[in-house]
């Protein structure tokens, strides 16, 4: 449904994108997830035709944004961070005035317009004017202007930055409703908030595409490599014999567990052949294992691995109570 390839952007001598290519389907809503000034938001203008590449493409529906700017545009549907709402309109003003940039036909503006209010739930707010509305309800204007003329792709830049708790889950709840009729591309530096709403997330970093898969499938991936955690009945003493000479140059910490008798030891990301060699050696050695089992890399992790960089991370960390 859309397509990105190989697009490159440059400001001056500064690679902002960088070779990033990926497609996106109906039925699914993506995340772009990365700190600040990884690229989301000139990656998403680009794509909504605000700002031209340096190099690559962008094609929707198979028409080539540079080719058919017009209509491609007219299948995209574009959330800035700051919508331009006018606070003096009603919200039914407001919407019509959007219907007619948008082109939408004159016939069918009325019914698009309460069809855009019917889906964000505004039609009991049409009267209103826009500055008496909540910040929750301004952005549902700003999202019901968006699914004005019925575009296929939806993209949304940070569309829950600056809500409390609640409007986050209410318009978290409406942007997943929107998957069945619109590909949904949203941007956050937030993890929660790509977790609880994406069903495919695409890491950048550096203007970089470093990761792309599903939340569960990237956690799984760090599983993988995480530490590995173990309990042995055994002293402290008896587990530094054991892993100098049995597991030589695999670094370790031990230390005393919680119960008497008892030890606890964490390897690093080590591999399954260490696993093995680790329970094998303590069979021989009749220390018997009470707990064997790899720590769980959490999204988190895997975000600030991937991304390397920590300067952000108590941005990336940033949990709503509601939404985490
Ligand atoms: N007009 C511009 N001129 C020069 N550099 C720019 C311009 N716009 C963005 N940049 C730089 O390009 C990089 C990517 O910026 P971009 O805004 O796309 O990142 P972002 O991931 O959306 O971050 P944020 O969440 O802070 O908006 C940043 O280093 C930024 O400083």
């Amino acid at each position: 449904m859309i397509e990105v390839q190989d697009l490159v952007k440059r400001y001056g001598g500064y690679l902002a994108v960088d070779h990033l290519s990926f497609s996106a389907e109906k039925g699914q809503i993506y995340g772009f997830l990365g700190p600040n000034g990884a690229g989301k938001s000139t990656t998403m203008n680009i794509m909504t035709g605000c700002l031209a590449p340096t190099s690559g493409t962008v094609i929707v529906d198979g028409m080539d944004l540079q080719q058919e700017p017009e209509k491609v545009k007219q299948r995209i549907g574009y959330l800035p961070e700051l919508p331009p709402l006018y606070p003096e309109m009603t919200v039914r003003e407001y919407l019509t005035f959007a219907a007619k940039l948008k082109k939408v036909p004159r016939l069918e503006q009325l019914q698009q317009v309460v069809q855009a209010m019917s889906k964000t739930g505004l039609l009991e707010e049409q009267d209103h004017l826009i500055r008496t509305l909540s910040k929750g309800y301004r952005q549902r204007v700003g999202l019901a202007a968006t699914l004005l003329g019925n575009p296929d792709v939806v993209i949304l830049d940070e569309p829950t930055v600056g809500l409390d708790p609640r409007q986050i889950l209410e318009i978290r709840d409406l942007i997943r409703s929107l998957r069945e009729e619109h590909v949904v591309i949203l941007s956050s530096h937030i993890l929660s908030e790509v977790s609880a709403v994406c069903d495919y997330i695409f890491i950048l970093s550096h203007g970089k595409l470093v990761a792309s898969d599903t939340p569960e499938n990237l956690e799984a991936q760090l599983h993988a490599g995480g530490a590995l955690c173990a309990s042995v009945r055994a002293t402290p003493e008896e587990m530094r014999t054991l892993c100098s000479t049995m597991l030589p140059g695999i670094p370790v910490e031990i230390s005393a567990g919680a119960r008497a008798g008892q030890t606890e030891l964490r390897f690093g990301a080590v591999d399954d052949r260490v696993t093995e060699d680790f329970f094998y050696a303590c069979a021989e050695a009749k220390n018997p294992i009470l707990k064997l089992e790899r720590e769980k890399a959490s999204l988190e992790e895997i975000f600030l691995e991937l991304t390397d960089d920590h300067t952000d991370a108590e941005l990336v960390l940033e949990r709503e109570e509601a939404g985490a």
